[in-house]
């Protein structure tokens, strides 16, 4: 379990090299004086940034085997987790859907700044986004379990693999599934937060309730 700013930045610099190391200590102002701005993440998380931010989205790449095809990240804000797996992992092909303008000019101006070619931001409401298969799909604090379920399972093939923080209500929320759904997903502790759950799932998600433009 991550305890401390320095366990989480070890923890970081395990899942990555050097570069992508100076890509996330070079982000981290970035990420606060953009904070100044507009109100991407709150104050107070900007004091365990590794812990409450980057190791918190990088412990995601512990649940999967490697390059798994496109990454979407729903909801991404101020790039969590998607674009902190942008800056790990440069190579993956990786799409940030967001919908506020402001938030999408920042992962714009980042995903530019670090030349993320891989890194696309899907700059619209997700359910105006075009469907396409997801290898990943991860959404930190974006919709209840059952509506980001809705909005999402048109991207969701067999191979599809699901990453969901969820924080404390995790294990609720998914009792709360259909057991078709409950079956595909297990719950499984956040390293960065011991009351804290990740939902972790595989394959294709038929909710019955597909929502479309
Ligand atoms: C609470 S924030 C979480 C941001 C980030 N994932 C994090 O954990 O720091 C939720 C984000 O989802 C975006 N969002 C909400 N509904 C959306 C939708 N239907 N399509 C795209 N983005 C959406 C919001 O604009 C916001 O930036």
């Amino acid at each position: 379990m991550i305890d401390s700013e320095d366990s989480a930045r070890r923890f970081c610099a395990e899942r990555c090299d050097a570069e992508a190391m100076a890509r996330l200590e070079r982000f981290i102002p970035m990420l606060v004086e953009e904070n100044s701005r507009q109100n991407l993440v709150s104050k107070s998380s900007l004091d365990s940034v590794w812990t409450r931010h980057m190791a918190d989205s990088l412990q995601l790449l512990d649940h999967i085997p490697g390059d798994a095809g496109l990454w979407l990240d729903l909801g991404s804000g101020a790039g969590f987790p998607g674009l902190a797996i942008a800056l790990a992992r440069p190579d993956w092909s990786i799409m940030l859907v967001e919908s506020r303008k402001r938030r999408i000019e920042w992962l714009e101006r980042v995903c530019a700044e670090f030349d993320l070619e891989n890194c696309k931001v899907a700059g619209s409401r997700l359910e105006n986004v075009e469907t396409c298969p997801a290898g990943v799909i991860t959404a930190r604090a974006f919709a209840p379990l059952g509506k980001l379920l809705d909005l999402s399972s048109r991207f969701s093939t067999p191979s599809t693999a699901w990453l969901l923080p969820k924080g404390r209500s995790g294990a609720i929320e998914l009792s709360e599934q259909p057991a078709a759904i409950r079956s595909m997903f297990h719950v499984e502790q956040s390293a960065t937060d011991p009351t804290a759950a990740i939902l972790v799932g595989k394959g294709q998600v038929k909710t019955g309730r597909p929502q479309r433009p």
